[in-house]
Parts: C-alpha cells; sequence; structure tokens
C-alpha cells in the first residue's frame, strides 16, 4: 500500500516526508525500506489489541509502542508539482511516474496563503486554487492516456463487442486502474455503452470520476501554525464542499519534535497531543520545545501529521488492521509470538482474503477461520473488522 505526498513546491512536502518516515525503531527490515531517496517508510498508528486484553506481542512485522501498533507503509515524495506537469513542465515526466504507484495522495497545502503557484513567496494566494489545479492536472494526465488511441480504440471495443470496462481498465493498468474503478466510475457518469458516441466532455468526466476513485486524496493544510483560525476554517469548508477531508498540520513542529524524541530528550508518540521531557534541555531547545506545546500541539490538539496519514489509510483507503494467530488460545504463531503479524485489510475482505495475503498457499487450503477473541468459528462471507485476530484453519499440506 503505498500513499504519495504530492503539492506544488515550498509548502512543506520535504518536511512532512521527512517527519513522516523519521521513526526510531529497532528493526527496519521490510520489503521496502530504502529503495530511492523519494521513498521511505511511514507508519499508520492504530490501539493494539493487547491494550484491550492485556498482553505482551512480540511483533515481527510492525512496531509496538505503549498499546499502540505502528504499521508501516510506503510512502512517496511525489516530485515537485509545477502547472502544466501533464505537458512534462518541470519535473513533469519524474511526477507522474511517481504518482503511477500511489494508492492514494497526501495534497500539502500552504494554508498561509504565502507561496504562489510556482511555489514563490507571495504576499497572498488562495490554496483552493492549488486544490483545483492537482485535480486537474492528474486528469488531464490520465486523459491524454486515454485519449492518445481512442478513436481507434472505442472503434475497436464496439467492432469486436470488448467488454468496456475491461478494456479501459487494460489501457490504464500502468497507473494501477483496476476493473473494478473503471467500474465504478462509469456507474457515476452513466454514458452510452457505445464507446465511440463519447463526446470529449464526456470523456474527461469518466476520467475525473475515474481519478476520485483510484487516486482518492486527503489535504494536509500545512503550515497551520503560522496561519490564522479564520484562514483554516475557510479552507476546512471549501475542502469539504469539494469531497475532502482536509487536516491542519504542522509538518515542521512534527519533523522538531520526532528529531528530540530520537535523541532521547522528549517521549514522544507520534500523534500525541503532548510529550514528556526525559533528558535536560537546554535554554534554546526548552523554548522551542514550549512553543510547538503552546502554538501547535494546545491550539490542533496534535501537529495533524500522524492524523493526516492514519485517516489516509483507514479511511480514504479504508483498510483495517488484523492479526492472524496459528494458536487462538495463546494468541501465537507456531513460535509462541504473541500476535506477531498485522495485515492492513480491505473493508469488506474476508478470512480467506486474509489467508491469502498471508500465503498463497494458506489460501489454497483454506478450510475455515476462528475469531480468537471470541473463539467462534465465522463464516465465509465475515468482514473482517478493525483488530480481528484470526486463526485460519486449513488442510494439512
Ligand atoms: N511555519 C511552518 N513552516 C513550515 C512548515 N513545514 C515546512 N515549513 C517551511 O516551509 C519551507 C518549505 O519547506 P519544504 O519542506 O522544503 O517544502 P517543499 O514543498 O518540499 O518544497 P520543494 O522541495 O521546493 O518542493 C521551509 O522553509 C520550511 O521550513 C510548517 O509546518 N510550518
Amino acid at each position: 500500500m503505498e500513499v504519495g505526498i504530492v503539492g506544488k513546491p515550498n509548502v512543506g512536502k520535504s518536511t512532512f516526508f521527512a517527519a513522516a518516515t523519521l521513526v526510531d525503531v529497532q528493526i527496519a527490515n521490510y520489503p521496502f525500506t530504502t529503495i530511492d531517496a523519494n521513498i521511505g517508510v511511514s507508519y499508520a498508528t492504530a490501539v493494539h489489541p493487547c491494550k484491550e486484553i492485556g498482553c505482551v506481542p512480540n511483533p515481527q512485522n510492525y512496531e509496538y509502542r505503549n498499546g499502540v501498533s505502528l504499521i508501516p507503509i510506503k510512502m512517496i515524495d511525489v516530485a515537485g508539482l509545477v502547472p502544466g506537469a501533464h505537458e512534462r513542465r518541470g519535473l513533469g515526466n519524474k511526477f507522474l511516474d511517481d504518482l503511477r504507484m500511489a494508492s492514494a495522495l497526501i495534497h500539502i497545502i500552504d494554508v498561509t496563503g504565502k507561496t504562489d503557484v510556482e511555489g514563490q513567496p507571495t504576499e497572498y494566494h488562495d490554496p483552493v486554487e492549488d486544490i483545483e489545479f492537482l485535480e486537474k492536472e492528474i486528469d488531464y494526465w490520465i486523459h491524454s492516456i486515454l485519449k492518445k488511441n481512442w478513436d481507434k480504440f472505442s472503434k475497436r471495443i464496439k467492432l469486436q463487442g470488448l467488454k468496456l470496462s475491461k478494456a479501459i481498465a487494460e489501457q490504464l493498468t500502468g497507473i494501477g486502474v483496476s476493473e473494478e474503478d473503471v467500474l465504478q466510475a462509469l456507474h457515476k457518469v452513466e454514458l452510452s455503452d457505445d464507446p465511440t458516441k463519447w463526446s470529449d466532455n464526456d470523456l474527461f468526466n469518466f476520467v475525473r470520476e475515474l481519478r476520485k476513485i483510484n487516486k482518492p486524496l486527503i489535504i494536509a493544510a500545512n503550515k497551520a501554525d503560522a496561519a490564522s483560525d479564520e484562514d483554516i476554517e475557510r479552507i476546512i469548508k471549501e475542502g469539504k464542499k469539494r469531497g475532502y477531508t482536509v487536516i491542519p498540520t504542522s509538518a515542521a513542529a512534527e519533523l522538531t519534535l520526532r528529531k528530540a524524541a530520537n535523541a532521547g530528550y522528549i517521549d514522544y508518540i507520534p500523534g500525541a497531543k503532548d510529550f514528556k521531557v526525559i533528558k535536560p534541555l537546554n535554554e534554546k531547545q526548552k523554548h522551542g520545545l514550549d512553543l510547538i506545546r503552546e502554538k501547535v500541539l494546545d491550539r490542533f490538539g496534535s501537529t495533524g501529521v500522524q492524523e493526516v496519514i492514519n485517516r489516509a489509510i483507514f479511511d480514504i483507503l479504508q483498510l483495517v488492521p488484523v492479526y492472524p494467530v496459528e494458536d487462538e488460545h495463546k494468541l501465537t504463531d507456531q513460535f509462541g509470538n504473541v500476535l506477531p503479524h498485522v495485515f492492513l485489510m480491505k473493508k469488506g475482505a474476508t478470512p480467506r482474503d486474509l489467508a491469502y495475503k498471508v500465503h498463497t498457499d494458506l489460501g489454497k487450503s483454506f478450510l475455515y477461520a476462528v475469531n480468537a477473541k471470541t473463539h467462534r468459528r465465522i463464516g465465509e462471507d465475515y468482514e473482517l473488522q478493525y483488530n480481528d485476530i484470526i486463526k485460519i484453519v486449513a488442510t494439512a499440506r
């Protein structure tokens, strides 16, 4: 599951990325640790089931802190975006390449309005324009891929009687579009079954719906520490009108807190509403941290960075953390590790889907599953719930 950070220059993207991927963890040998400078490991946080049932976990593919699971996710700092990226302006190509991989986007905007559309300092620039411009860039990009061979392509669909949703999804596999995505978008626009009858406007409307489904996004109203309440409230309202969740953030504050925590000065769990000083600070450090407490944590309840990440994973992508175990009484794997693994499953996924996620062989030999919290056997079509602990029973292999 990959989350992309997007936005025009100078809004605090690099700061957000640095903060989001800076976690002091012991083990970091996930498959995607350091592939590229702009790819990092970030963590979604969720209450750990042990907090509820009173156990001590031995996490193998996630981290655990004071009753909280830190679940690794891949984060991509998408190359700088300027108007016209779809026409290869600026880092256009790189931008679109990075974007291809992302399942959800975090759009960072400067809520103070002090950066213009190219990322230059200015007196006032309306950040709402940035929301619209990003949508447009992505729409133009998807549109250009479809438009390239549209006449030939639509005729072929008609002549050969191809399934429209399948054919379009095949054209767009490169950007991670599934047939299900296409079906959902088609359902929204209600266009003719015959694509040769689609006008360019129809195609554009379809693309817009598809983008909302395939590249869903959440907005981080960054530099909130330097913005007025009115500016923040306005952008939340304007975002909502357009169907977006907007979270005020201070990426700079989060980065400072995580650095201080890593250096052992403070106890701070990402997303927390406060921190505890655990090592003597000099005057300057103390002043800096006091300011963060007063101007950010007390004002907003947190720096917002972790909330954005969590919302992207749990609300926007609708994933639920699920813990598979082999022994449903001790909640262990075959080696005695308590709740060793967590998997993020799509809402609506079933125990069989979980079995496949653990291992293809386990999926193939799946017989039934047991809910380890209730010790009850659960049905084929049971929808996995947040923090479920599941034992999978399979045929002997
Ligand atoms: N007040 C405030 N300033 C911030 C915050 N986040 C970033 N900044 C400042 O904004 C400026 C730009 O931050 P960057 O993280 O470099 O922005 P960027 O979007 O990555 O910019 P490019 O690398 O040019 O694409 C820097 O001076 C940061 O210190 C924040 O939360 N609050």
